[in-house]
């Protein structure tokens, strides 16, 4: 891995913007709120979301957009906090401030999109460098790393990262990151990420311990207190909610690491534009009761889906093999769950007979989406390496929204006696045919390569 470039016109820029460190050693003000209250007590990660201050001169209560690429020097030496869009924006920088704030983070950085953001994280690595990340990943993810290992010399080892076991069968001294999914979509496997963690720094202290935290968001998850070095997610999905802008943050707690990124994205131009950065601020305000709602529907959804005796992966399922497991690391279960019918002519039926429930990929935002991964979100991953990753082509996967649940479990009940993939009884109905057979296996979440 290289070293960082030092500093130059644009990295002072914004190092001045850094210069205020608040009690918990943050670089944050003035967007977030104080750290704690005045007894001392720490506010509540739905106070920190919703809270914001800035220097604005009219005391404006939202970040203004500032919709501009250049700022005027007061001399011709330049050295003003701002003096290009690309290398530094008063609006971006509002956000990143405020995103560290919740993320728990010393520093954090957002992008054009989450592909984007791993984009600015897998920079760092070089010819031979060696990338373990899991068998079960997003599409977009596998492409990624998948490109680069067919034209930048880079080896990657997809693992069953469920069994930190797997991970350190391949550390070595040539390992030069860990990119770790959990849940994993759209499988909802859980990763250990402490043990993982603590294993590969033991064994390669240059190793970076990468984890995409789209799947939870800071709501519910903090990675860098799990052992990780760069948490990224995509800003498309829980931070927004609404599926109204594309975007990527990245946060570290390694000045180092945050210097590194930032060069990255100040070098090719990928930080993202003053106007959706407001309109992330914007979303960000809402995450806690959006989140709530939407665990709260995927709950009820999951259970009801259990009751009707289909295999359902969600966390906040008791028969989730690793449940305990999930609630050692995370404060809620999220909102996407999977199921399986057992016949993926089946579940096509299903998806299509849905009317509340939007065929759409993405998830995190406050409508309800389902989808067959297979086809759509992970479909950039070829059907023989489905295959040996045992990724079920049937796989239906929910992305529940705000909606009414029992709304939404009205219109999925309908699209499954619609479907044929229920028989109606006299106490309700139930699964038949493949689904039911299926529901009969526990999920063993070990069962990819
Ligand atoms: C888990 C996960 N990580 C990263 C991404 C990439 O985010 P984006 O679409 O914002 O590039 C996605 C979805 O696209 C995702 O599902
Ligand atoms: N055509 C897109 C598919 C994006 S999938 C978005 C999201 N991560 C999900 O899991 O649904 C592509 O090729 O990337």
């Amino acid at each position: 891995m290289s070293t960082p470039p030092g500093p130059s016109g644009g990295e002072k820029a914004v190092s001045k913007a850094f210069a205020n460190i608040d009690l918990d050693g943050h670089n944050l003000p003035p967007s977030p709120a104080p750290s704690s209250p005045r007894n001392g007590r720490k506010y509540a990660l739905a106070t920190e979301l919703v809270y914001t201050d800035s220097k604005d001169q009219y005391g404006a209560s939202s970040i203004p957009i500032y919709q501009s690429a250049t700022f005027k020097q007061s001399s011709a030496g330049g050295g003003s906090e701002y003096d290009y869009t690309r290398s530094g924006n008063p609006t971006r920088t509002h956000l990143e401030r405020h995103l560290a704030k919740i993320m728990k983070a010393s520093r954090a950085l957002v992008v054009g999109s989450g592909m984007g953001a791993l984009d600015v994280i897998t920079r760092v690595l070089r010819p031979g460098d060696e990338v373990i990340t899991g068998d079960d990943l997003y599409g977009g993810t596998n492409r990624l790393l998948t490109y680069m290992a067919a034209n930048h010399g880079i080896i990657v080892h997809h693992v069953d990262t469920t069994e930190p076991q797997k991970v350190r069968d391949v550390v070595s001294n040539k390992t030069a990151m860990v990119l770790l999914e959990s849940p994993t979509n759209p499988l909802i496997k859980i990763v250990d990420i402490p043990s993982i963690a603590k294993m590969v720094h033991d064994s390669n202290a240059k190793a970076f311990v990468v984890v995409d935290n789209t799947m939870l968001s800071p709501m519910l998850c903090n990675p860098l207190d799990l052992g990780a070095d760069i948490v990224y997610e995509s800003g498309t999905k829980y931070l927004s909610g609404h599926h109204d802008i594309m975007a990527g943050v990245l946060a570290f707690n390694d000045p180092a690491i945050g210097d590194k990124m930032y060069f990255t994205i100040n070098s090719t131009g990928c930080g993202l534009s003053p106007n959706d950065s407001f309109l992330l601020m914007r979303g960000i305000k809402t995450l806690a009761i959006r989140m709530e709602k939407q665990q709260t529907n995927a709950q009820r959804i999951a259970e009801f889906l259990e009751q009707r005796g289909f295999r359902v992966r969600y966390p906040g399922l008791k028969s989730h093999p690793q449940y305990d497991l999930h609630w050692s690391m995370a404060r809620g279960a999220g909102a996407v769950l999977s199921f399986e019918t057992g016949d993926a002519t089946l579940s096509e039926r299903i998806v299509e007979g849905a009317r509340l429930w939007g065929i759409s990929v993405s998830f995190g935002c406050v409508n309800s989406l389902i989808s067959m991964p297979c086809r759509m979100s992970h479909a950039s991953i070829d059907a023989k390496t489905r295959k040996e990753r045992k990724m079920p082509e049937d796989i239906i996967r929910l992305c529940v929204g705000i909606e009414d649940v029992d709304d939404l479990i009205d219109d999925l009940s309908r699209a499954l006696v619609q479907a044929g993939a229920v028989t109606i009884t006299a106490d309700g109905f139930h699964a038949n045919g493949t689904a039911k057979a299926l529901a009969e296996v526990p999920i063993d979440v070990s069962d990819a390569i």
